[in-house]
């Protein structure tokens, strides 16, 4: 007796798009999950969705091939048209994956890697210009950091992708990185599209996926450039950035087929977009999330001081510190939980009809891994809403893996950038703490509930930044 999963009340066109609180779906869909179970479905205009709170059903369902693709949703489709790495479904995805996958070994951003020294000395010069960039503006500092912080992730992202990086005043760097936040803001604001696609004939969402749409085309002009800069050198083994990478793989199959499939203009310039976009949104937005916990929680911030302090003095933290500082993993772990960057995860498509238990999984359905009711389930983690890294500790005060804790999902699409992504949240986390105290002028006052847009981001605020010495 198969059949759907059990869900709300769906009307005819729209569904339950209209119960779902557009500002904050991961709170009305953790509400559904209470009331309706850990697997349920409902149509969210044409696209009918299931939504999974269980992180073990997560983890089986996506280890699946038959969920390997992405959700069928009009916007990202409609612009990524399947190119790049992040929307690509079916064999330029495998083939895709693997040569991103070999890319990031190959610039020291893996667990294990020849090159790994090098890539941490990347991201402590990001570290340090941060810091001195900090410094020099005073003793005390009262500053919303997004824009400091956006400079030096965004580096270190330019130089992994296109072998260059700007200085902060820069035009065309300014131009790249507002053109980021507009496509952002403006792919929440056509959110709804993605579920009545009719809307687009409606003239603000035809506006809306035009500037989408000539944004992308205008980045692409400017890779132009910047792979010509990139030709101009002579390109050797040890290449150290993506354009490089694609260059040098397009030469090695330029005899196959594999150059029109996966090796085309179109799909490189989608590539270097994606692997941009998607290491720097989420690495700064989980980096703005620890700052304004640390600063709201002085007391759980004086301990991973202290930790440093003992553990590595006054020299610069680095990677080969860090199994000494499990204060350090366990409160970036407690931020990536209480603020999923994704709270509604990042969503697959299904190829083909398949089972969940009884329940019966069509075709095209969009699967919703619900990060947000994984990560605030009141059973697994009491008090969901105090920050408390000691969750993350043993009683031995060693960090603890948790099965429950799944920010960059699991199965055959998880995220390719974690371990970059943990580099890089640990030695900008603990340096900042070792440099600076962090605190807010009235703590009542702060908002820590975020807007949801791709990203799950806090409303601007600012910290007093501290010198320390
Ligand atoms: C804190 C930082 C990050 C978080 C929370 C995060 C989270 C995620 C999540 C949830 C997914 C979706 C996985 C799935 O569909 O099952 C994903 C995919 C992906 N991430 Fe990350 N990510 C982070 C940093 C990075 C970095 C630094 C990079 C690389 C430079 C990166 C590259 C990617 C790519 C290429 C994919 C697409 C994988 C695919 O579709 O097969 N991510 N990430």
């Amino acid at each position: 007796n198969v059949h759907l999963p059990p869900g709300p009340l769906n009307l005819p066109v729209v569904g339950s798009l209209l119960y779902l609180d557009p500002k904050q779906p991961h709170l009305t869909l953790t509400k559904w999950a209470k009331k309706y179970g850990p697997v349920f479905g409902m149509n969210l205009g044409s696209v009918y969705t299931v939504v999974l709170t269980d992180p073990k059903t997560i983890k089986s369902v996506f280890s699946k091939d038959v969920t390997t693709c992405r959700a069928p949703l009009y916007v990202t489709h409609g612009i990524m048209k399947g190119y790049g790495i992040v929307c690509s479904e079916g064999d330029l995805w495998k083939d895709q994956r693997k040569f991103i996958y070999n890319s990031l070994r190959q610039f020291g951003a893996a667990k294990i890697s020849e090159n790994k020294e090098k890539m941490e000395e990347l991201i402590m010069e990001n570290v340090l210009d941060f810091i001195n960039h900090i410094k020099e503006m005073g003793l005390e500092v009262y500053i919303e950091p997004l824009e400091p912080l956006r400079h030096n992730i965004g580096s270190i992202m330019n130089q992994i992708v296109f072998g260059h990086s700007w200085s902060r005043e820069d035009e065309t760097w300014n131009w790249l990185q507002n053109l980021q936040e507009e496509g952002i803001k403006l792919i929440g604001v056509a959110g709804p599209l993605n579920f009545l696609p009719f809307l687009r004939y409606i003239p603000m969402f035809k506006r809306t996926m035009d500037f989408l749409i000539s944004g992308k085309l205008k980045t692409h002009k400017l890779y132009q450039d910047l792979i010509k800069k990139q030709c101009e050198n002579i390109i050797s083994e040890d290449y150290n950035n993506l354009i490089q990478a694609f260059i040098i793989e397009k030469e090695k199959r330029k005899d196959t087929k594999d150059i029109e499939k996966f090796y085309n203009d179109q799909q490189f310039y989608h590539l270097l977009a994606d692997i941009f976009g998607a290491g720097l949104d989420t690495t700064l937005t989980t980096l703005r999330w620890y700052l304004l916990f640390m600063a709201t929680n002085p007391q759980h911030q004086d301990i991973l001081r202290q930790q440093i302090e003992e553990e590595v003095g006054n020299r610069l933290v680095k990677l080969s510190d860090i199994h000494s500082l499990p204060w350090l993993e366990a409160s970036i772990a407690e931020t990536q939980r209480i603020r999923s960057v994704v709270p509604l995860g990042i969503p697959h498509g299904t190829q083909e009809e398949f089972k969940i238990g009884k329940y019966k999984i069509p075709k095209q359905t969009m699967i919703v891994p619900l990060q947000w009711a994984v990560h605030m389930n009141e059973e697994v983690y009491e008090n969901p809403n105090e920050f408390n890294p000691k969750r993350f500790l043993s009683k031995q005060g060693q960090f603890i893996k948790n099965p429950n804790f799944i920010p960059f999902q699991t199965g055959k699409r998880m995220c390719i950038g974690d371990e970059f992504a943990r580099m890089i949240l640990y030695l900008f986390g603990s340096n900042i703490i070792q440099n600076f105290r962090l605190t807010v002028k009235d703590k009542e006052s702060v908002d820590l509930t975020g807007e949801c847009g791709i990203t799950l981001n806090p409303k601007h605020q600012k910290i007093l930044f501290q010198k320390l010495f």
